[in-house]
């Protein structure tokens, strides 16, 4: 058996003996990856230091801080997101048990992505334990140094059998997908998405994609250009542009063009002071097959700010790119680096055609004063997710889903989204062996009349308010009591009145 078959046997049958399903044992797991995060600060922040030249209060602020806070929601909230869940009842359902019941999947896999390494591979493992999964984690072996601490560190802290972490690169992945899993968590490129999704298909396994793509920025010539531009600085070069939701280009008209630019270069020297190359603060490109493919993206841009690189040190100066034409290269594929190409465009019409004209991105951003501005953006645009007047920071919001639609993913996660996402969802109904007259409108031999009970049972819906429902209900009173007494025999009829009775009274019902 090959390492990565013994890892996923070992966590099945971990996850077999039902120890990670009660909650005391999630929330133990989960306090215990926190303390990691406490106690293990150095080492995390020396490995991303040496794979992306990050400082150690950048690597708290953008990876370690964010899943403290998931974990501390995960630990407050599990007990309400776990327990079983009431649903609106229908007519035929009034006086049954009807609820939805998260259950743990079983074995995850977890495939991580080494820009922001931490976060988008220890996030859905927050997800799968809190969850009551078992999960086998992946780290991308293109942050080696952080993936070798990953695996150091998680067995000394968590329970190494369901959630083993198994490194290595295209070859040991491959073996793990051949491996039959209950759900795949992939964060990464969309070229390998749709591997990950063919090799799900095989066993049927769901699949949720995080991916990433082209997110563009509009920026409306009436805004505060200079608080527009720091925000968009902000996005754009944190971690050297190597950030999924990056605003990838800026779109905003000719007239507005050479403000944004000079706003644009006075972030940059404000943030990583006139030498970026020695700011603490300012990241490198993650290696040099990555840094060739950045600078060959700006070979037919003409350069307004920015440009110096140097290849022995991966190190590409924050760039603006002006005058960008849609056929460029750089606007052929996610930037994933700190180039900043801006295209003039006549306006918010234009700005929407050429959004809705290419792959539906992982975020769109709009600056603008305009309520309406934004409306229209959103009204008329398809992503992932859309922030107006910032960048990056929807990101940090557990309360929202975080993901993709399109080419940039499928599924969510975040917060609640997590465990919906790692849970299966499943339907209850527990009924009584009583009030069997009910059910023969559905039995053999079907008649006009049983279907017009029928109906009326699965399509009557009357929304008649409280006064309206007292008056319906004297009125069944009524019937129920001229039933009885005319036909003491007929169950079925008495049952049906009872029902429409507590419907009445109850008035949530919705549809069979
Ligand atoms: N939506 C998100 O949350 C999110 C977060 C981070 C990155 N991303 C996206 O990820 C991309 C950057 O990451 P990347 O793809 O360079 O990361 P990567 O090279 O680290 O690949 C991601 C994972 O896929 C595995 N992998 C690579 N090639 C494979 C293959 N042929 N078969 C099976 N597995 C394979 C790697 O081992 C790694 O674990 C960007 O597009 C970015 O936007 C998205
Ligand atoms: C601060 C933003 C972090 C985003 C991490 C996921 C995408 O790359």
């Amino acid at each position: 058996m090959s390492r990565e078959q013994i890892a996923v046997a070992r966590a099945r049958k971990a996850f077999q003996t039902g120890r990670s399903k009660p909650l005391e044992h999630r929330i133990r797991q989960l306090k215990n990856l926190q303390r990691l995060f406490v106690e293990r600060q150095t080492e995390i922040s020396d490995a991303i230091k040496k794979d992306l030249n990050k400082s150690e209060v950048g690597t708290q602020l953008y990876e370690t801080l964010g899943l403290e806070g998931e974990i501390t929601l995960a630990i407050k909230k599990l007990k309400e997101w776990a327990a079983p869940r009431p649903v609106e009842k229908n007519l035929l359902t009034i006086s049954d048990t009807v609820y939805i019941r998260p259950e743990p999947l079983g074995v995850v896999l977890i495939i991580g992505a080494w820009n922001y390494p931490w976060a988008v591979t220890i996030q859905p493992l927050i997800g799968a334990i809190a969850a009551g999964n078992a999960a086998v984690v992946k780290p991308s072996e293109v942050c080696a140094h952080t993936a070798k601490v990953m695996e150091e560190l998680l067995p000394l802290y968590i329970d190494k059998e369901l959630y083993p972490v198994v490194t290595g690169g295209v070859p040991e992945t491959q073996e793990l997908l051949r491996q039959r899993f209950d759900h795949i968590f992939y964060t990464g490129n969309s070229t390998v998405g749709k591997l990950i999704m063919e090799a799900a298909a095989k066993h049927l396994t769901p699949v949720t994609l995080e991916l990433g793509g082209k997110s563009p920025c509009y920026i409306d010539k009436n805004c505060d250009i200079s608080v527009a531009c720091r925000r968009v600085a902000w996005g754009k070069y944190t971690n050297c542009g190597q950030t999924c939701i990056a605003p990838d280009y800026i779109l905003c008209e000719p007239s507005i063009q050479e403000r944004v630019i000079a706003e644009v270069k006075k972030s940059i020297k404000d943030f990583y002071t006139e030498n970026p190359k020695s700011c603490p603060d300012y990241g490198r490109i993650i290696n040099q097959r990555h840094f060739r493919r950045i600078m060959a993206m700006t070979e037919d841009s003409t350069i307004a700010v920015g440009g110096d690189n140097d290849e022995s040190e991966c190190y590409i100066a924050p760039t603006v790119l002006r005058d960008v034409k849609p056929e460029a290269k750089v606007m052929q594929e996610e930037i994933f680096g700190p180039l900043l190409p801006i295209l003039p465009i006549g306006g918010l019409d234009e700005a929407i055609n050429f959004i809705n004209e290419r792959e539906k991105p992982l975020a769109l951003y709009v600056f603008t004063p305009s309520d309406k501005v934004i409306k229209r953006m959103i009204d008329e645009t398809s992503s992932g997710g859309v922030l107006a007047n910032d960048c990056l920071v929807h990101y940090s919001v557990s309360s929202l889903p975080f993901g993709g639609v399109g080419n940039s993913g499928m599924g969510c996660y975040h917060g609640k989204f997590s465990f919906n996402q790692l849970s299966h969802l499943r339907s209850c109904l527990i009924k009584k062996l009583k009030m069997e007259g009910v059910n023969s409108m559905r039995y053999p031999p079907h008649t006009p009349k049983k279907l017009g009970w029928a109906r009326f049972f699965i399509l009557k819906n009357p929304d008649l308010g409280w006064l309206g429902r007292m008056a319906l209900l004297t009125i069944f009173a009524v019937v129920a009591a001229v039933v009885i007494q005319v036909s003491p025999g007929r169950q079925e009829h008495f049952s049906v009145v009872v029902l429409c009775s507590c419907n009445v009274l109850n008035s949530q019902v919705t549809s069979f």
